[in-house]
């Protein structure tokens, strides 16, 4: 599907679609848990669909109404000998430890770029928690069977951090007086948004220096309610917006969230965005716009949006982390240079270092997601000050974590256009 963005100004007010992070956790931990559990607020998106797929795989009950999702779990009683995770990273590395619970054998598949993703974490890690483990050559399909034992053990955290969330959330349901240790952890914040859920769910790690997980008496997970919060990783896109290109009001944004994306608010500032937070409220408004200089290690969704961002500052702006950006649902940080180059931006790549030269002026065009949600919402962003209109393909790329993108876009005050523009 063809997408084209107007270049415009933007005004307008929206609600912050769920967090696909927050929602696929829950899903987990109702699963987990004895009894039903309400999630209000629920994402929808095909990463938020693929989890509850799993989830119901998995033995869980899941009713879908107007307002809220209902999961009954009672732990891990697989239904099918197959589960497939979609496209979602998080969903394959955070329920194959789940599934591992299981004395079943269990055949996990995924599709698009997740089955070009590394899985050879499992295969080295499982078999030490008496999981048998194949993979094809390191990706996808995945063969587990379990049942697995929680015990002590190191693990390597600095290609994901979604291995760890794996691990921690099915050590919850089964493991006593033993502790995970990991080294060289990346992504850091999404650890804390794990131990936060878990810790609603009523399983209490103790977590020393982001290196060592401990679990004292067994627990159990306990069902109850659980609201999505709104996602800073798809606000941060209309946030970018409104500081390049007019103003917006984004609510039901959490400014104590654990969510690592929050952080667009220390870029935006950093930029000279003028920012005016509420506890649940972002405004954010052009002002002149500055080149800056930002870590994005642990928060690597980031790139995206702050290209957009510093595509529109003046100067050379210094995005630290692109190393973080090879095994996302695109190679990023070469992804990012090739479409904004064809928007009249240079990017720079130099080892972990990203520069992108803004204030140039970007120019309208036709780019291509590579199927990559966040690149396609970064070239809508992009649009916005372009000297044309920028007609994006794989629009459609949004499903997997926004699909409400487009249309809050256009509710504050972008022009969307599905195909290719006619008459403009
Ligand atoms: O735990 C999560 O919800 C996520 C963790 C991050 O992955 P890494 O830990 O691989 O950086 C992030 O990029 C991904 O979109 C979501
Ligand atoms: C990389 C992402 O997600 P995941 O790893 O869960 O597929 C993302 O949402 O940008």
């Amino acid at each position: 599907m063809q997408v084209t963005i107007l270049p415009g100004t933007i005004n307008g007010t929206v609600t912050a679609n769920p967090s696909k992070s927050a929602m696929q956790r829950a899903v987990a931990a109702a699963l987990l848990s004895n009894g039903k559990s309400i999630i209000r607020n629920p994402g929808l998106s095909d990463d938020c669909l693929a989890a509850l797929d799993v989830a119901e795989k998995l033995g869980a009950v899941v009713i879908r109404t107007e307002e809220h999702i209902e999961i009954t779990g009672s732990g891990v009683h697989p239904r099918s000998n197959e589960i497939n995770c979609g496209e979602s990273g998080l969903g394959i590395r955070m329920f194959t430890p789940i599934a591992s619970l299981s004395a079943q054998a269990i055949t996990i598949n995924g599709h698009g770029s997740l089955t070009t993703r590394p899985m050879n974490f499992f295969e080295e890690v499982l078999p030490q928690l008496d999981v048998k483990c194949s993979t094809f050559e390191g990706k996808l399909p995945l063969k587990i069977q379990g049942p697995l034992k929680a015990k002590n053990i190191t693990i390597d955290g600095s290609l994901s951090s979604q291995f760890l969330t794996g691990l921690l959330m099915a050590y919850g349901a089964v493991a006593e007086e033993v502790t995970i240790t990991v080294k060289d952890l990346k992504s850091k914040p999404y650890i804390a948004l794990t131990l936060q859920l878990m810790e609603q769910f009523g399983v209490k790690v103790t977590e020393e220096r982001f290196e060592k997980f401990h679990f004292g008496k067994k627990q159990a997970y306990k069902a109850g309610e659980y609201t999505v919060e709104g996602d800073w990783s798809g606000a941060a896109f209309l946030l970018v917006a409104a500081a390049v290109a007019g103003k917006a009001e984004v609510h039901h944004l959490n400014t104590h969230s654990a969510q690592s994306d929050k952080a667009i608010l220390e870029a935006l500032e950093k930029a000279g965005a003028g920012l005016l937070p509420g506890m649940f409220t972002m405004i954010v408004e052009k002002h002149q716009l500055n080149a800056f200089d930002f870590d994005a290690t642990d928060c690597p969704d980031l790139f995206p949006p702050l290209v957009a961002l510093a595509a529109n500052c003046h100067g050379t702006s210094k995005i630290l982390g692109v190393s973080r950006l090879a095994h996302k649902e695109s190679d990023r940080g070469k992804t990012l240079q090739e479409e904004f180059g064809k928007l009249g931006i240079t990017i720079d790549l130099h080892g972990d270092e990203m520069l992108v030269h803004g204030g140039t002026g970007i120019k309208g065009g036709l780019v291509h997601s590579h199927a990559d949600h966040r690149i396609a919402m970064a070239c809508a962003v992009a649009a916005l000050t372009a000297d044309g209109p920028v007609i994006i393909e794989k629009a459609e790329a949004i499903n997997k974590s926004y699909p409400e993108f487009y249309d809050h876009l256009q509710k504050i005050g972008g022009v969307v256009k599905a195909g290719e523009p006619q008459g403009i």
